[in-house]
């Protein structure tokens, strides 16, 4: 689509469907959007039960359609709507209407903010339809590596990441580069250099892992994130995944990525040149400024964010990684080493034994054995194709759930040889 004048500004308003957007990153998506009624039009929302907030978004965004997980709330939206005789919105359910309305023809850009592998089979589809993709939704890319860039490729899709450091490190590298096309050694960068804030858990003594509670694990000393992500922070699991993400986005080798504690996430990542220059980027902690990035790049737009105040600021530290505080980290970066079968694997079961912390059946250090032991499992699986990546999804789950059964009475995994 050819919205650009020649000044660069944008002529045509952008059509948006918004997977997950009552969530963290969805909110926000939306409040750039009300910042620019001139420059983008809401299309089509979703959400999984958060009916009221989806209520709220349907009064004041006046989509066309929207899409919750289940007919009960579908059918309890539908008589909100009509209490208030809006008839002009349509009410789906379910995954087929979410693929749906991600590759409509009415809709160019999708932003894909569903939490977790949920969210891959709607913003799979939105990359077959060649859509400009907003990509927050790690965990798609994560669990189907090589294919979903492969379909990237294939559509001509346009794929901008949201995650702040992927933001960041394409915001570092020189202004010609296409994610899915990158040769960054050949453009003289030497790494990536993924910054991590290294959660609520930096200082904390090790002993004392073992009783951390959920609500501790969530409260992120910078970013304020659905509770998943921030339990991943916490572990450390989210810069694991991040780290495989950038390895797909940016077509670079484990080997030129470097994780760089940095506590104040102020830094959101940078690029290392052959020349000794590196480029960072940087700004408040407020994922609004990569969403009003990517949703008008290459335009630059107001994205609501205060600047960042140089005089008023922490000072910026760096450490190197303990692997031995941040286990699930060490474990992300052999996956990624390994091959898909080990990432799709990883990911399934983090979502598992996350889920599983956050409802108290586990205790925070069984996350990492509960992983460990799944990628063990599965590592060698071969996955070429979407469904066999469904499906390697779909054993891992149930493999995990088995898993947890030995942690409500007991703290060691008693694992199947
Ligand atoms: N939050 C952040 O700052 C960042 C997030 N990300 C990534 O963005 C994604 C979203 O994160 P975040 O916004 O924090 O998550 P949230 O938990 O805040 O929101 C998740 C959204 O997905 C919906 N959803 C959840 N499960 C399903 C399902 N099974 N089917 C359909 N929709 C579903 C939720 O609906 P409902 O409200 O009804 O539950 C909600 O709209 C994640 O992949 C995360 O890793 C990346 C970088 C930063
Ligand atoms: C905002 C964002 O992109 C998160 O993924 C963030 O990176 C989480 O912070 P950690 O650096 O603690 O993982
Ligand atoms: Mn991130």
């Amino acid at each position: 689509m050819s919205n650009q004048s020649s000044s660069g500004t944008s002529t045509v308003k952008r059509q948006l469907c918004v997977l997950g957007s009552t969530g963290s990153i969805g909110t926000s998506t939306l409040d750039v959007v009300r910042l620019h009624p001139d420059k983008f039009n809401i299309v089509s929302l979703s959400a999984n039960a958060s009916v009221d907030i989806i209520f709220t978004q349907c009064i004041e965004f006046s989509p066309k359609e929207v899409v919750l997980a289940s007919p009960e709330h579908a059918k309890k939206l539908i008589a909100m709507l009509a209490a208030e005789n809006i008839a002009d919105i349509t009410v789906y359910s379910g995954s087929e209407a979410l693929i749906d309305i991600a590759q409509s023809s009415d809709v160019d850009t999708v932003m894909a903010a569903i939490v977790g592998a949920s969210g891959l089979m709607p913003t799979f589809a939105a990359v077959k339809a060649g859509k400009r993709v907003l990509l927050a939704n790690k965990e798609a890319l994560v669990t189907s590596g090589a294919i979903f860039m492969a379909a990237v490729k294939a559509s001509n899709a346009e794929l901008l990441p949201i995650d702040s450091e992927h933001n960041a490190i394409f915001q570092c590298l020189p202004s010609n580069t296409q994610i899915g096309e990158c040769q960054l050694l050949a453009q003289g960068i030497s790494k990536v250099l993924l910054t991590g804030s290294g959660g609520p858990f930096r200082t904390l003594p090790l002993n004392d892992f073992v009783n951390v509670t959920p609500e501790q694990a969530c409260a992120h000393p910078n970013w304020d994130m659905g509770r998943k992500i921030s339990v991943d922070s916490a572990t450390m699991m989210n810069k694991g995944l991040e780290f495989i993400e950038a390895k797909w986005l940016f077509n670079i080798d484990a080997e030129d990525i470097q994780v760089v504690l940095h506590p104040q996430s102020t830094i959101h990542s940078m690029v290392q040149y052959k020349d000794g220059s590196v480029i960072a980027q940087m700004g408040n902690p407020d994922m609004k400024t990569p969403i009003a990035h990517a949703l008008a790049y290459p335009e630059r737009i107001d994205s609501g964010v205060a600047p960042l105040d140089f005089f008023n600021t922490a000072s910026f530290e760096f450490q190197a990684v303990d692997f031995e505080r941040y286990p699930n980290l060490a474990l992300a970066i052999e996956a990624c080493k390994k091959g898909q079968g080990a990432c799709t694997a990883l990911n399934a079961a983090n979502e598992i034994a996350v889920e599983a912390f956050l409802n108290g059946k586990i205790k925070f250090t069984d996350i990492y054995k509960i992983n460990e032991t799944s990628v063990k499992k599965f590592v060698l699986q071969q996955v070429d194709n979407i469904n066999e990546v469904i499906s390697l999804d779909h054993q891992v789950r149930l493999y995990a759930t088995s898993l947890l059964d030995n942690f409500s009475s007991a703290d060691e995994l008693m694992v199947e040889k």
